[in-house]
Parts: C-alpha cells; structure tokens; sequence
C-alpha cells in the first residue's frame, strides 16, 4: 500500500515569522496516521520551520536546489546545505522553474540525481502546456518529462521518487483536471515507470496530482486508484485549509 502524501509548495509566499506562527497552527491537527504531511517552503524559512518541526510527524522540504554541492553560483543553493539543515523532501522541476528559470529536462535530472546524493527525497514535477494538451501531447510529454529524471536512477532510488502530475494550465488558474483524466494520466505515468524498471518499481512510486486542489476536491482526486496525493499551491497557505487537505487523504 502506498502512503498518501499531502504537500504544501508555498511557492515565494511567508516570511519566517509568517512561517512560524503557521506551523504552530497546524501542529498536531494536520498529523494524521497513515498520510504523510510536507511543507515545501522558501529557503529564508527553513531552518525555523525544521526546528519546529522537530517531534513531529510533519517533513519540511525545499523547492529547489542547484545540482552542484558547491561552486561559484552566486544565489543557488545545494543539496548539500540543505540536508545539513535537516530537510527532508525537495521539489525537483516545478513547472515554474522550467519557464521561468530555463530548467532543462537534463537539468532536473541532475538535480534528482543531486537530491538522492545527499539523502533527500525528490518530489519531482512533470506535466504539459494548455497547447501541448489541446494537441494531444499531453501523455508524450509526461513520458519524455519522466524518462529524462529518472535517467540513471537505480531501481532502489526510483521507487522512492514522488512524481507530481501538475497540468501546466490548473496552476492557480482554478482551473482543475477532472479526477477521471488526472487518474487516465498518473495511471500512464506509472506505465511509464514500469516501463524503465518493472512492476514492483512502479507500485512502488508514489504520484500526486496538482493543479488547483482545494479542501473541497482533495477527496475525489486521491479517490482515484493512481493517486497518491496532492501537491498543493495557493491552498496550503492558510492552516485551516492545509489541515483539510491533509485530513481529505485520510
Ligand atoms: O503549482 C502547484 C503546486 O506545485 C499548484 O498550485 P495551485 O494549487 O495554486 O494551483
């Protein structure tokens, strides 16, 4: 059985006082047994929000990292630095990086292979255009999205890798992929999976959908026999609605 695994990718939102006050609202209520619970946050927050995190069940994640341990890249920062501060997830590949930050399939590859390096565990992001999707590309893109991260991984390492489906047009649009077609995508994703490895590998990865998830419709996507979780934008900032959410993986 694989475990539902709610994240939060609070995205360039909250301060680190912000951050603190949130985290000791949802403490204890968006702990529930048997759903994972991630806050994905910006990296001014981190080491707060991992301090508080401690003796909790809730893991703190980044939403980046360069794929070099260090070097001369002035603002990145490494895999490195961040399992030294005691994250534990980080977000590989989110559609904004790529299009707003030229992240190349090769790029995120390395970047996966970069997490793995340094004990963290990859929630990687694929998913298609408006236009790719209204041309019918939209399980090709995931395909090549995921064969290109998954290069070189071993079979021990895929099976631990989240994939996140994120449509490129539900994003903060409200828009959302109906539960039926996300599960008609994860479900090829997984295909995919097995594909590279085997059976076992792929019943093994967990995959989440995003792309407007709210309280209100987190049930009916992780109804779906594919769906693992939800990584979660604009939803997860407020405590009340992140505790929903995690509750709604129940
Ligand atoms: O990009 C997302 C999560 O990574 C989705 O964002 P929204 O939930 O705000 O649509």
């Amino acid at each position: 059985m694989r475990k539902p695994i709610i994240a939060g990718n609070w995205k360039m939102f909250k301060t680190v006082s912000e951050a603190v006050s949130f985290f000791s609202e949802v403490k204890g209520a968006a702990e529930v047994d048997g759903v994972e619970s991630v806050i994905c946050a910006p990296y001014t927050t981190l080491p707060a929000l991992v301090e508080a995190a401690k003796g909790t069940s809730i893991a703190i994640g980044a939403q980046n990292l360069h794929f070099e341990d260090n070097g001369a890249f002035t603002g990145e920062i490494s895999g490195v630095m961040l399992s030294d501060l005691g994250v534990k997830y980080v977000i590989v590949g989110h559609s904004e990086r790529r299009a707003y930050f030229a992240e190349t399939d090769e790029i995120v590859g390395k970047k996966v292979h970069a997490a793995f390096k340094h004990g963290l565990t990859p929630i990687l992001c694929v998913g298609e255009k408006l236009e790719e999707r209204e041309a019918g590309e939209t399980k090709n893109v995931c395909k090549v999205q995921t064969e290109a991260a998954f290069q070189g991984l071993s079979a021990e390492q895929a099976a631990q890798v989240v994939i996140a489906y994120e449509p490129i047009w539900a994003i903060g649009t409200g828009k959302s992929s109906t539960s039926e077609d996300a599960e008609d995508v994860i479900a090829y994703i997984r295909e995919v999976v097995k594909g590279l490895y085997d059976a076992s590998v792929a019943d093994a990865v967990r995959i989440q959908y995003g792309g407007s998830v709210k309280p209100n419709n987190v049930r009916e996507y992780l109804s779906q026999s594919n769906i693992d979780g939800a990584l979660v934008g604009g939803a997860s900032l407020e405590p009340a609605s992140y505790i929903s959410l995690v509750e709604g993986a129940k």
